[in-house]
């Protein structure tokens, strides 16, 4: 898919912009602070209705601003959809061809993105959360029932810790409607599962061929869903639900005890391995790279392989990052491919060597000086 023009109004550091893309790369030029990342910001909120650097999203209306309208046209190979959204201090409204979605889940998968940024750098090495949220950020894009049931799953979760409070400070006696909570809880807990696993596994596929290339047939890459339950590739829904549900009734008085729930998807975490050995702990800085570099570029094919379509690459200012090796086997593997959009301070050694015909925009102070 590309996305042809992208309207901005009262978004961050602009007040009004319109720019039209190549479907090929596009570049934004610019020093420190003057927008870049705020452009490819608002490409990457007008796909998943948030943003990747906030989970306010009164920081996206510009200073003074009462609301922010974000509005551009994808083309598909089945026809080009009007995508518009506007956020205001009451929440959000999304639109698909000018028809106001009710749903934001709805809505999401229209526009599909990737966002490799420096701190996807760190997927291998950082915090469990950043696996999930990588998990659920990818996954929820290219399916509608894992995004479904992750929203459902939240809510559960919220109300059954609330809940496991109110058990433990005595507010409520009931056990019975902590298991109606437990029950619904590995329901949607189980889906998730099931769904990550199954995910992963074609992930992995795409991803071993890539990291195979780069570290040219040295090293052998393999996830590894890391769970407290048992959950096989082959495994199936029921299965995993009634794993899920005895793990949690078997667990009530602690869990109450603490007030919180110990077992489910939001404990779970992604393990990446290199030949045997886990990259987190064993690999070096460039093995954790190339990892997950890896990935990122395993996630084009997959969301490919999944929708029909290629999906958007916003890459924030990740070339810096990247040795000329690794920059080489990014920029071949999007070109002619995937719409591009990067940002950086200039483009200069390998990228410039390699991407042919960019188009570049130059910005200062959330103004595009020009664009060729
Ligand atoms: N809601 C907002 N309203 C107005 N300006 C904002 C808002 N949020 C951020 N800014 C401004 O946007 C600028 C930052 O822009 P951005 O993050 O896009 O920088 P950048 O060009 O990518 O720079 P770098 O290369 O340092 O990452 C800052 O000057 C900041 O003050």
């Amino acid at each position: 898919m590309i996305l042809t023009d992208l309207h901005l109004r009262n978004f961050r550091n602009y007040d009004d912009l319109q720019v039209e893309f190549s479907p090929g790369i596009n570049v934004m030029i610019g020093e420190n602070a003057q927008g870049k990342t705020n452009l490819l910001e608002s490409i990457y909120v007008l796909a998943l209705t948030k943003s990747h650097r906030t989970a306010n999203d009164k920081e996206l209306i510009k200073w003074q601003g009462s609301d922010a309208f974000i509005s551009g046209r994808v083309k598909k190979t089945n026809g080009t959809v009007p995508l518009e959204l506007l956020f205001n201090s009451k929440g959000k409204k999304a639109k698909v061809n000018h028809l106001e979605q009710a749903k934001l889940s709805q809505y999401i998968g229209q526009l599909n993105v990737i966002l490799f940024a420096p701190e996807d750098l760190s997927l291998v090495k950082g915090a469990p959360a950043m696996r999930r949220r990588f998990m659920d950020m990818e996954f929820g894009q290219m399916s509608n029932k894992y995004l479904y049931n992750s929203g459902q799953y939240r809510t559960i979760l919220k109300q059954r810790n609330q809940y496991l409070k109110q058990l433990q400070q005595r507010k409520q006696t009931d056990r019975i409607f902590l298991q109606v909570l437990s029950d619904q809880l590995a329901a949607y807990g189980a889906e998730i599962m099931v769904a990550r696993v199954n995910f992963l596994q074609q992930l992995e596929g795409w991803a071993q061929v890539i990291h195979d290339e780069i570290s040219q047939g040295k090293e052998k890459l393999t996830f590894h869903y890391a769970s407290q339950l048992t959950v096989a590739d082959d495994a199936t829904v029921e299965s995993v639900y009634e794993q899920l549900l005895a793990l949690l009734t078997k667990n009530e008085s602690r869990e109450i005890e603490l007030g919180s729930t110990l077992y489910g998807p939001q404990r779970d975490d992604l393990k990446f391995l290199v030949n045997d050995n886990n990259v987190q702990t064993y690999g070096s800085q460039g093995q954790q790279r190339t990892t997950a570099l890896s990935v990122k570029l395993a996630e084009i094919d997959l969301m490919k392989a999944q929708t029909g379509e290629y999906p958007l690459l916003l890459l924030d200012d990740v070339l810096s990052e990247l040795d000329d090796e690794r920059q080489t086997h990014l920029l071949t593997a999007i070109q002619d491919k995937v719409q591009t959009f990067l940002t950086t301070t200039s483009l200069s050694g390998v990228a410039r060597q390699l991407i042919k015909e960019p188009k570049i925009f130059e910005i200062e102070q959330g103004i595009l000086l020009n664009e060729d």
